[in-house]
């Protein structure tokens, strides 16, 4: 693990980092995220997960605006684990707390980067009987490193190749609460 940030550190990543999607985008791509979910899987009942700790903003912002009948659970899987780049192996720190056999899966997370998480992740539900697994992100990065065949089936935004925080996203652990999506100076 790297040294830690000092407050001061931290407000100069906020003051110095580019606002790559405003409050209002976000919002407004949350209900389009929420239409085209509820197009898809309002008669089936889902149970939807957010992946720890990135998915859990974007699951609260997105769940109220679903107006159909769902479960909702959690997982805990992370690859970075606080630093700005991945580590080899993906890391269960919670397994899903809802049971899903022979259900329809809707997975939430903030971003789809390279897609190994939510590849693992997907994996692992249908390793649990899952009937059916979806996959929706907040934020699609917009590079050619993203796991051979990993598509996502729904997703809100896109975003340029850049260490991004904000809406659910850290920055070496902070700022998760940043109202927008922020690219850090420099990464
Ligand atoms: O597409 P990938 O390259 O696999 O990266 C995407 C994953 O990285 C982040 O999780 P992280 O491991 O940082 O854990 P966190 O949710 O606790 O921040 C994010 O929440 C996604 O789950
Ligand atoms: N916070 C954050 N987590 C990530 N996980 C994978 N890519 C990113 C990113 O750009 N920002």
């Amino acid at each position: 693990m790297t040294e830690s940030l000092s407050r001061e550190q931290l407000n100069t990543v906020m003051d110095e980092a580019d606002l790559l999607k405003s409050k209002e985008e976000v919002e407004a791509a949350l209900d389009t995220l929420a239409a085209d979910i509820t197009a898809r899987l309002a008669d089936k009942m889902p149970v939807v997960y957010s992946i720890m700790n990135g998915g859990l903003v974007v699951a609260g912002q997105l769940l109220t605006r679903l107006k159909f009948p769902l479960e909702q659970g959690y997982m805990h899987a992370t690859r970075y684990r606080g630093e700005t780049s991945a580590q080899a192996d993906l890391q269960w720190q919670a397994p899903p707390s809802v049971p899903m056999d022979g259900r329809t899966v809707l997975i939430v997370d903030d971003i789809f980067d390279e897609g190994y998480t939510l590849e693992a992740v997907v994996e692992a539900c249908k390793a649990q009987g899952a009937a059916e697994v979806l996959t929706a992100v907040l934020v699609d990065k917009q590079h050619d490193r993203k796991a051979p065949g990993m598509k996502v089936d729904f997703i809100g935004l896109e975003v340029e190749d850049r260490y991004v925080f904000g809406f659910g996203m850290d920055y070496r652990g902070y700022w998760r609460n940043a109202p927008g999506i922020y690219a850090v100076k420099g990464l």
